[in-house]
Order: C-alpha cells, then structure tokens, then sequence
C-alpha cells in the first residue's frame, strides 16, 4: 500500500488498564470511519486478539449510547507475549489477511510500546489514542479518563473528610497512578488533603515516618484538634495505606484509618471533559489516517490537537504542574513557617 493511498478498513483496539472514556473513544473512531466511507475491525482484549484473530466488524448500530459508560465494550488486556518479535509477526501477518492498512491504539504509554513494536514488522500505518487514568503518556495535557479518576477520587476525598472531620482522624486515602502522581495531585488539591505523598516527590528525598508525625502534631498544633487527610499515591509506602495507618497508630499512638480506592478510580460514567477529549482525538485519529500519518499518537495540548511520535510517548515525561505544587505546598500548607502555633 503506498503512503498516499487511504485505506478501506483500519483496525483498533484498547490496550492495558481500561480508562473511563475508552468507549467514547470507540463510538468516536466508528462514527468517523463511517463519515469517511471506511470499514472498522475491532481486535478484542488488546493486542491478544491481534495475535488469537478475535475480533468483529464494529458499525455506527454498536456504538450507539455507549459513551456514558466506563470500561471498553471490545474489552482490554494486558498481552505480555506481544513484547516477542514473532507476536508481531504474526500479528502483521493477521492485518494483512484482513486488509487493513491501519490500526489505532487507545491504551497507555506500555501499548504504544506495542504499536510502536508492530510498526516494525507491518507496513500498515499506526496511530496511538492516549487512554489511561494515570495520565503517564508525554505530549498531551491529559490522558482519556484521568479526568474522570480525579473526579472520583475528590469525591472519595470529600466523603473520607466527613467522617475525619466527625472523628477527628487521620486517614490515608491510596489512590492510583502507577508511578506518576497527576491523580494523587490533583485529587489532593480538589478535596484539601492537608498531605500528599507522590512517586515524583519521594524519588530525590522519600518521607519518614517520623517526618509524616511531624507533619501531622504541627498541623494539629497550627490548627487545633481535626480531621488530617493525606493523599498516598500507590507503591509508596512498603504496604501501601493499610501500613502506614498501623504503623501510625501502633508506633504513634495517633488514630488512623486507611482507605484504597483502587480499581474504583476507572469506574462510572466518565466526566464530560473526558467524553468530549476522546470524542475529539478518535474522530482526529481516522482523520490522521486519511492524511497519511503514521506510528504517531494524538494529543490535546493548550486547547489544540496535535501529534506526537509513537517513540516520544514513552521516552518523555510530563513534568507533575509546578504551579499546583507550588501551591500545594507553599500557599496551602497548614504548617508553613510563617504560621504560629495556636497558643
Ligand atoms: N516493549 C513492549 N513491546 C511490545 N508490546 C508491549 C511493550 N510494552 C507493553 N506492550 C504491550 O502493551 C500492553 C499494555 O501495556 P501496559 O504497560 O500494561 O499498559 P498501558 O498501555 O496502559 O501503559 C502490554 O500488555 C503489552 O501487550
Ligand atoms: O488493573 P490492574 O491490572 O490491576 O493494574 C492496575 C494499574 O492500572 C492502572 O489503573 C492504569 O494503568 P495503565 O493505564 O497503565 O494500565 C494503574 O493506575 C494501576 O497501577
């Protein structure tokens, strides 16, 4: 197939954790193809069924009102295998029985790794939709269903606070992100967690025990008797939330709860900013296609779309925002060295 020439069937699949989103993302790309006279193949459970030749021609009827639910209706998977040469090989070999001159992505930075692995062995053209809750993917300001993580986190939050407040606890809500902390960030800054303790805080200098006490009995002594909630960002803490806690209570003698969020951060209906962002990239990712591109992922950066090579997805960071850590810890810090201690 030469680079000019638009094919008539492309191929998409959602790869590694599900995000909220994703399905808006689908709806997105079928509406689309379908506007452009193109064909849909939609692979089931991510790369897996590139490899197993599971799949199913998607059409406008089975994306109908899909967009208000979270998950993927073509599932999503995790494929360690796709890592080997001969996974994309085979997988090339199964596009080009098919026809399909071009497959998107919607996954993390690890399925761009895959696509990017594909790229080498098929001359189809390869385009990325950024879909994860973690926000972990350089080039765009915000991943699919990262908005909607926050959201749901903040609301955790919010509710955690009513009964801290009741009780006047300290509670350790674990929130997701693998190794970055744009959900324990924003979460953090959304509900007034009086503490977050993020991967990209922890690598230069990880916390203490003793330094998270300090924290606690100088925001107790700024402010009186009250709630103290902190935001832990998973992997953090050896034991996570449920460690800390004990150790806070056992070793500390202070009183406190923990409280993980898990797998209901990627749960729910997404928030209108994530619809509408995979509404926008899915629909510019056939557009990409028509165009020529390819082994590029879509992005959304200051209002705009835009692209980002497949490579630079993963071997760049998006730097946590400076300003909302500024914030967080010079403006909203109860315990900041200009604060007395109530007499
Ligand atoms: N280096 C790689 N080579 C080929 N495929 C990869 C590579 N890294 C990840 N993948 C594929 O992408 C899938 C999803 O990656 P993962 O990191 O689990 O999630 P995410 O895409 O959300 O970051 C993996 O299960 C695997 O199939
Ligand atoms: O659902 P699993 O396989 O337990 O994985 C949990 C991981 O998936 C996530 O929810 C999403 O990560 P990915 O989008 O990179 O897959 C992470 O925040 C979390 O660490």
């Amino acid at each position: 197939m030469s680079e000019s020439t638009t094919p008539q069937r492309i191929g998409i699949l959602t790869s590694g954790g599900d995000a909220p989103g994703m399905n808006a993302a689908i709806r997105a790309i079928v509406l689309a193809a379908d506007h452009y006279d193109l064909e849909v193949i939609a692979f089931r459970h991510g790369f897996e069924g590139l490899l197993e030749q599971n799949y199913l021609q998607l059409t406008p009827n089975h994306v109908q009102h899909i967009l208000q639910y979270s998950g993927t209706i073509i599932k999503s998977a995790r494929c360690p295998r796709f890592k080997e040469v001969a996974s994309a090989q085979q997988a090339a070999r199964h596009l080009a029985e098919l026809n399909i001159g071009a497959l998107i992505v919607i996954g993390g930075d690890g399925s761009f790794r895959g696509a990017h692995h594909l790229s080498q062995h098929w001359d189809g053209q390869v385009i990325g939709v950024p879909g994860t809750i973690d926000n972990d993917v350089y080039g765009t300001d915000s991943t699919v269903g990262y908005s909607t993580a926050v959201a749901i986190a903040m609301d955790a939050l919010d509710k955690i606070r009513d009964t801290a407040d009741a009780m006047d606890r300290v509670f350790i809500v674990e929130v997701m992100g693998r190794n970055a902390g744009f959900i324990g960030l924003k979460s953090a800054m959304a509900a007034g967690a009086e503490r977050m303790i993020l991967p990209e805080l922890q690598r230069d200098k990880p916390l203490t025990i003793e330094a998270i006490v300090k924290h606690i009995k100088r925001v107790e002594a700024v402010r009186g008797q009250g709630s103290y909630v902190m935001v832990l960002s998973e992997h953090q803490w050896p034991g996570g939330a449920v460690a800390l806690s004990e150790q806070l209570e056992a070793e500390h003698g202070m009183p406190c709860r923990p409280c993980l969020l898990g797998h209901i951060q990627r749960g729910g209906p997404p928030t209108a900013t994530d619809r509408v962002l995979a509404s926008e990239l899915g629909v510019y990712a056939v557009e990409l296609i028509r165009e020529g591109a390819r082994n590029v992922m879509t992005a959304m950066r200051a209002g705009a779309l835009t692209t980002v090579t497949m490579e630079e997805t993963w071997s760049k960071k998006n730097p946590l925002p400076e300003n909302l850590l500024r914030i967080q810890h010079e403006i909203f810090n109860p315990v900041k060295k200009s604060r007395q201690p109530r007499g």
